[in-house]
């Protein structure tokens, strides 16, 4: 993407500044260092929540899932959810469907999907072609990501309630700007993601209900505001490590599969294979590895959703390092509100000791903001 020649808006300059800030400032050189104060750790897990509580009519079993919710939101910000309802078929089939694309299109054919040619980051990205902290790509002890992906957003044509008709892209633009490769090349591949995809945006759309609850407002009070949500998902593949080695304290990695990061937008649900990787930033700046339950799926606050709460909802910082022989494959959904609504901080967020911190902004513009600030030239 090339620069734009034009000073960049408030919202950018917050995005980009505050990404980079929030993340030096939990980072010590790209290195976990082991707690000084091991007696004063704060609470930090990532508990498993088994939701299907919240599927029942009574309002006070939604309550209790959303109460847990809330807890795991505001102190790690990271939970794992069972109990959810898709089918393991659909998601074995999406991991499937990721070994196929990474492993049987022939580079020509991913190259004309090259995440360079979109505005919005659709299509195929290559290892190498972006790094989610920027800090690294200078960095005199940069290693380069490993990861390879495949993203695409939010269409009608993905959406079981099949959406009404208002969808615009993360620049308030008309239609969507997804590629996908030929069906010819990949027989399957469209309706693999629409299975998969229709399934995780309606848990999506019933979990946001849910941390409504967990927020004290009214169940409803964001369904008006996902009726064409941003919903961006990829394909992730990281190759088996060269040298493997356990998750060490103090010690720099020289792979990495996905740096140090931030999610962008309100929550991400993650679908994982079976090999580890995932890890999590502690307050202690220890590195915690997130292993993912059977049959569940991970979700995290996402720093949209910790600005709109005022930080009440942590968005906590995590990568990915493949220390196994083995491939590993993910397919995170982020989940936004609909791109052309306004938000405030939410008023049941804010208190004399935690004024509003955050003037009001455009979900998708800043989205895309923290989006171009992972392009290498971007
Ligand atoms: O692959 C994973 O387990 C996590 C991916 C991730 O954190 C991301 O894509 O933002
Ligand atoms: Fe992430």
């Amino acid at each position: 993407m090339a620069a734009a020649a034009v000073e960049p808006s408030s919202t950018q300059t917050e995005a980009r500044q505050a990404a980079q800030a929030y993340l030096n400032s939990r980072l010590t050189n790209g290195t976990s260092t082991p707690s000084t104060n091991p007696g004063q750790k704060s609470p930090f897990t990532i508990p498993v929540i088994d939701i299907s509580p919240s599927f029942s009519p009574n309002l006070a079993d939604r309550k209790a899932v959303a109460a847990q919710i809330h807890a795991a939101c505001s102190t790690s910000g990271f939970f794992q959810i069972t109990g959810h309802n898709i089918p393991s078929s659909t998601r074995q089939g999406i991991l499937d469907l990721a070994k196929r694309f990474f492993h049987t299109l022939p580079r020509e054919k991913k190259d004309a999907l090259h995440v360079r040619h979109s505005k919005y980051f659709r299509g195929w990205e290559p290892a190498e072609y972006t790094y989610v902290n920027p800090a690294d790509w200078t960095g005199e002890q940069a290693a380069p990501e490993t990861k390879e992906g495949f993203n695409w957003g939010y269409e009608e044509g993905l959406d079981a309630t099949g959406g009404d008709g208002a969808y615009v892209e993360l620049d308030g633009g008309k239609g969507n700007g997804n590629v996908w490769p030929r069906e010819e090349d990949l027989p399957g591949f469209y309706a693999t993601v629409r299975e998969y995809y229709a399934e995780v945006l309606g848990l999506a759309r019933h979990l946001f209900r849910l941390f409504a609850l967990a927020l004290g407002l009214e169940e409803g009070a964001f369904d008006g505001m996902v009726t064409h949500p941003g919903g961006i998902a990829r394909l992730l593949y990281y190759p088996p490590s060269k040298d493997p080695r356990p998750l060490e304290a103090g010690r720099k990695d020289d792979e990495i599969g996905l740096g140090a990061h931030t999610d962008y937008e309100c929550f991400t649900i993650l679908l994982c294979s079976s090999a580890p990787g995932l890890e999590i930033l502690s307050p202690e700046d220890e590195w915690v590895e997130a292993k993912a339950v059977e049959g569940g799926f991970v979700v995290n606050v996402a720093d949209f959703l910790m600005r709109w709460t005022n930080g009440v909802y942590k968005s906590t910082v995590h990568r990915v390092v493949n220390r196994t022989r083995e491939e590993r494959y993910s397919v995170p959904f982020f989940f936004s509100i609909n791109y052309d609504q306004m938000v405030e901080t939410l008023p049941s967020c804010i208190t004399p000791g935690n004024p509003s911190r955050y003037p009001p902004v455009r979900a998708g513009e800043y989205v895309l903001e923290r989006l171009k600030a992972t392009a290498k030239d971007g």
